[in-house]
């Protein structure tokens, strides 16, 4: 079981509290200046994937404490439990196991006395059977003709894991052409309708507990729109597969369980693209390449698992994210891909980090006295640096950064990958020397004294920026699944460290729970007042506007 420490006691804390104090005013263009081993010794290379983390305001003792806080805090008992089955989603009494989902080694691994990998290789073995009958064009739609569009309808993990690696590896991407449905917002039903064909459509409902509200509103409606185009009941299920652990949800709403994907309720929604979830992944790119990924993911569990925490990439990530968001108090990260197919990457990490780590209350059932997760946001580069890198640059907030780039371009086009990268690698430079006024007086060279003055103050840049750059070879299906493993088990060793609980989400029940009560008093037309005043007042003039 999962330790139960405060980290704020521990010995490390007080240690990196006292440290912060040398820190604070340290400016790491000095720290490069006095260590000419920086680079080699703050870096680190994972296969296809090198992390710089060098442009860190750390030295050599904030790492050694960061090492001394995460043993303090137990973490590799943790990691053990994590990886054994044990029960640590405790507020839900469930098991932590999407690992055990791209076990390629096919070790066993053991929940409740039985070994589960028997039925996540069953479930793969017809994941590949089905994938390649709808690619080859074997599988027939109910008018004989073959399946040329797939339409996702799921939300949250049901959508944005297949989004963002769809997305991430569309290079590898086959005939089919995907579509995601996600919003209750009739507007992403309707508009997918009008560019899809029944008779060559495949509705593929996602879902792990087939109750989620805009998921099953939306089936509903694509049925309908099936069935009103002239098919027949019999018809569906040629058109419609469930990726779902509830099968009588499943049976209920008209999908046949042999059109049923399982997986588990081990499996938490975030962290379930690697199961029957990323069906639409295996569409998309071919079985083969979703082996693909699931090996990378595998190879990074084993890092993970197995390396010394000095070197261990999610784990040296994890403490730095620490170190800013406990010590130096910044509220947010930002992920800065530069890969225009990496372009959902933050919105995916933006669920993963955020329903995992935005908790208040820590194992103990306490309210915690310290920051736990930090905000997630990011776009890709260059794009972002025309829109928000101004503030990162020159604003009054700390905002640790990372910036992850291919070395390689899939689309070798002119010169575009050498501009891209020589942004990439000017950005953090920047970000890390800044400008000093010596420099702004010296650039703006024979101006008039007064003149130079005024303005020279607006163009000085402070520098000491922390941004971590992850330098992969090319972004391949087995790149991608290490890079996200790496995301992934960074917000378990925080979630960890921070004493909380990473694998529930309770904080978005509340909102769920007051929407069913207002939907039937929005299907009335009489005045509303059982709520407060606004709420009230804006149901009240919705009634009178629509
Ligand atoms: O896959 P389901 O059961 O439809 O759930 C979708 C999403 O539902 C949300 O309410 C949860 O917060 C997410 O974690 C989850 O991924």
């Amino acid at each position: 079981m999962l330790s139960k420490i405060n980290f704020t006691q521990t010995q490390a804390y007080e240690y990196l509290s006292n440290h912060l104090v040398d820190m604070a005013d340290m400016h790491m263009k000095d720290l490069f200046a006095k260590d000419p081993e920086r680079f080699q010794k703050f870096s680190i290379l994972f296969n296809d994937i090198f992390l710089d983390y060098s442009k860190n305001r750390i030295n050599e003792k904030t790492m050694a404490l960061l090492m001394q806080l995460a043993k303090e805090c137990e973490l590799e008992n943790a990691i053990n439990s994590m990886f054994n089955g044990e029960k640590i989603n405790e507020t839900e009494d469930r098991a932590v196991l999407h690992t055990a989902l791209r076990n390629r080694s096919n070790t066993p691994v053991i929940f409740e006395g039985k070994d589960v990998m028997p039925e996540v290789n069953g479930v793969l073995a017809k994941m590949k059977k089905f994938s390649e009958a709808i690619i080859s064009g074997s599988w027939k739609g109910y008018t004989g003709k073959v399946i040329t569009d797939v339409v996702n309808i799921g939300i949250g993990g049901s959508d944005l894991g297949p989004v963002m690696v769809t997305e991430g590896l569309k290079s590898y991407k086959n005939h089919l052409q995907m579509h995601f449905v996600s919003n209750v917002d009739g507007t992403h039903i309707v508009e997918t309708l009008k560019k899809v064909n029944p008779e060559t459509t495949l509705f593929l409902v996602a879902s792990k507990t087939f109750t989620t509200q805009e998921t099953m509103t939306n089936a509903h409606s694509a049925r309908n729109w099936f069935l009103e185009s002239g098919a027949a009941d019999a018809d569906v299920a040629k058109h419609f597969a469930a990726l779902s652990t509830n099968s009588d949800g499943v049976s209920k709403f008209g999908i046949d369980t042999e059109n049923m994907f399982e997986f588990w309720d081990w499996v938490g929604g975030r962290y379930s693209l690697w199961s029957a979830i990323g069906l639409p992944i295996a569409l998309s790119i071919g079985f083969e390449n979703f082996e693909e990924l699931l090996t990378g993911a595998h190879e990074m569990d084993n890092h993970f698992r197995t390396a010394e925490f000095e070197q261990n990439m999610p784990v040296i990530l994890a403490l730095i994210g620490i170190w800013y968001n406990n010590f130096f108090e910044a509220e947010t990260e930002a992920i800065l891909p530069y890969d225009q197919y990496m372009h959902r990457f933050a919105a995916y990490f933006q669920q993963g980090d955020m329903e995992s780590n935005g908790k208040h209350v820590d194992r103990n059932g306490d309210e915690v006295n310290y920051q736990t997760g930090p905000v997630i946001w990011g776009e890709p580069g260059t794009n972002g640096q025309h829109a928000f890198y101004q503030l990162i640059h020159q604003g009054t907030k700390l905002i640790p950064c990372d910036f992850i780039a291919p070395a390689k371009s899939h689309n070798p086009l002119g010169e575009h990958h050498k501009m891209l990268l020589s942004n990439f690698f000017a950005q953090t430079e920047a970000l890390m020397n800044g400008k000093t006024e010596e420099e702004v007086l010296e650039e703006m060279g024979d101006k008039n004294q007064e003149s130079r003055d005024k303005i020279a103050p607006f163009k000085v840049f402070e520098g000491n920026r922390s941004t971590n750059s992850i330098l992969v070879k090319l972004i391949t299906p087995k790149t991608l699944g290490s890079l996200i493993v790496m995301y992934e088990h960074k917000i378990f060793v925080q979630g960890i460290i921070w004493n909380i609980f990473s694998f529930d989400q309770w904080g978005v029940e509340l909102g769920k729970q007051l929407a069913g009560k207002i939907l039937p008093e929005l299907k009335e037309n009489n005045e509303v007042n059982s709520h407060d005043s606004s709420t009230n007042g804006l149901i009240n003039l919705y009634k009178e506007w629509r």
